[in-house]
């Protein structure tokens, strides 16, 4: 188990009240402005523009729902492909009423447009994955992304966390967060049916793996930006989660590094983007791949992306299955748990396209310090 090290520099203490240290920057604040502040510049080795569109599988859940072997057989076959070359899909006939897709959109829209103090009163504070962030500003001091976010990690009523937080009034509005993250679990189960047949570990392999998984269910707001080129709405990086199901409005700004170019993957009505995450590709031996992909903004629109981060339960090992072990058996990463890349993420690497890299290097020098 990875033991407590001292934390890099690169991620500040977030202070009991970030506003009060006048580190907070918050981008519904600074849409209407002519510049942008410094400390949200990227690098422009980071923000080169997209060159083609992804033409990401559309993976038809209708055979799933109602047993058709053959549709289930043409499904799979293609998730595999999808899933062994940048591990991006999208997702349709996933039985999520139209409805509780739009109302959450909405309800975000809401919350993010509402006062400054209100979005405080239920700040992300230090330690916890859930509440309001203002451009990760209580957390970083450079390449800020130039968003605003709301999350909830699974473990407790969003109602309660709202009304608890904000006042009985904002109830409902958790129960719509609440409703969509249900809606989302029993998604991912029937997700994980069909990775685990296209992987040939049978159906009901990571169905039973995730059957108690927790989850992180973050709304994302990207206000329009004044000079977009010189700052990321989220910065490359790949997901450490095991899987990310995200809702995206239509509009563009969801691209993937795949092919030695940033590709868009555009908008499609009623769909989902389903991606695969470190943790993912960690159970698959790297047989899967989870890709580095980025928002971008723009200065024309504002844009909401709903993402459900899916986690095992925090204590459950993450292992491949001895099957996909190739022939010369050898195992790519050391045994972990979702508790301590939760924990290297929060207090030790801000998260970007080597995490899971890091993260086992890490885990192999502490495993071979504490052998000694
Ligand atoms: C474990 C996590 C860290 C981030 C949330 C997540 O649950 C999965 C995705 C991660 C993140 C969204 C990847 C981009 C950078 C990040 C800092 C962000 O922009 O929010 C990441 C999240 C984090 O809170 O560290
Ligand atoms: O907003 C998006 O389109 C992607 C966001 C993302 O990749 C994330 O939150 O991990
Ligand atoms: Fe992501």
């Amino acid at each position: 188990m990875a033991t407590s090290i001292p934390p890099s520099t690169n991620i500040q203490n977030i202070s009991e009240n970030a506003l009060d240290d006048n580190t907070m920057f918050i981008p519904t604040m600074l849409a209407n402005k002519p510049t942008i502040p410094k400390q949200f510049f990227w690098p422009k080795s980071e923000t080169a523009p997209a060159t083609g569109i992804l033409d990401a599988p559309i993976i038809d859940l209708q055979g799933i729902l109602t047993g058709d072997a053959s549709s289930i057989k043409k499904q799979v076959d293609a998730l595999r492909v999808a899933c062994e070359t940048h591990g991006f899909f999208l997702v349709v006939n996933h039985g999520i009423d139209t409805n509780i897709l739009n109302e959450t959109l909405d309800r975000a829209a809401e919350f993010f447009t509402m006062p400054l103090e209100t979005k405080l009163n239920i700040v992300q504070k230090k330690g916890s994955m859930s509440g309001y962030s203002g451009a990760h500003s209580e957390r970083f001091s450079d390449k800020l992304p130039w968003k605003e976010c709301l999350s909830f990690k699974s473990g407790g009523s969003i109602e309660e966390f709202m009304g608890s937080s904000l006042g009985k009034e904002f109830e409902p509005m958790g129960l719509v967060y609440q409703n969509y993250s249900e809606a989302m679990k029993k998604l991912t189960l029937s997700i994980m049916e069909l990775l685990g047949l296209s992987l040939d570990v049978g159906k009901d392999y990571y169905r039973e793996f995730f059957q108690d998984c927790g989850y992180i269910m973050r709304c994302n707001y990207y206000p329009r930006c004044p000079e977009p080129e010189l700052t990321q709405g989220t910065g490359a990086h790949s997901d450490t989660v095991a899987l990310t199901i995200l809702q995206q409005e239509e509009v563009e700004g969801l691209e993937v590094f795949t092919g030695g170019a940033w590709q868009s993957i555009l908008p499609v009505p009623g769909s989902l983007v389903v991606n695969i995450g470190d943790t993912f590709m960690a159970m698959t031996n790297d047989i899967y791949k989870s890709c580095v992909h980025r928002a971008v903004v723009n200065r024309h629109s504002s844009r909401r992306s709903i993402a459900f981060f899916v986690i095992p339960r925090g204590n459950k090992v993450v292992r491949a299955h001895d099957s996909l072990i190739g022939p010369n058996g050898k195992r790519l990463y050391p045994d972990f748990t979702w508790s301590e890349l939760e924990e290297f993420t929060q207090k030790y690497h801000r998260v970007d396209e080597n995490t899971l890299k890091c993260f086992a290097q890490r885990l192999r020098l502490l495993g071979s310090s504490s052998s000694e």
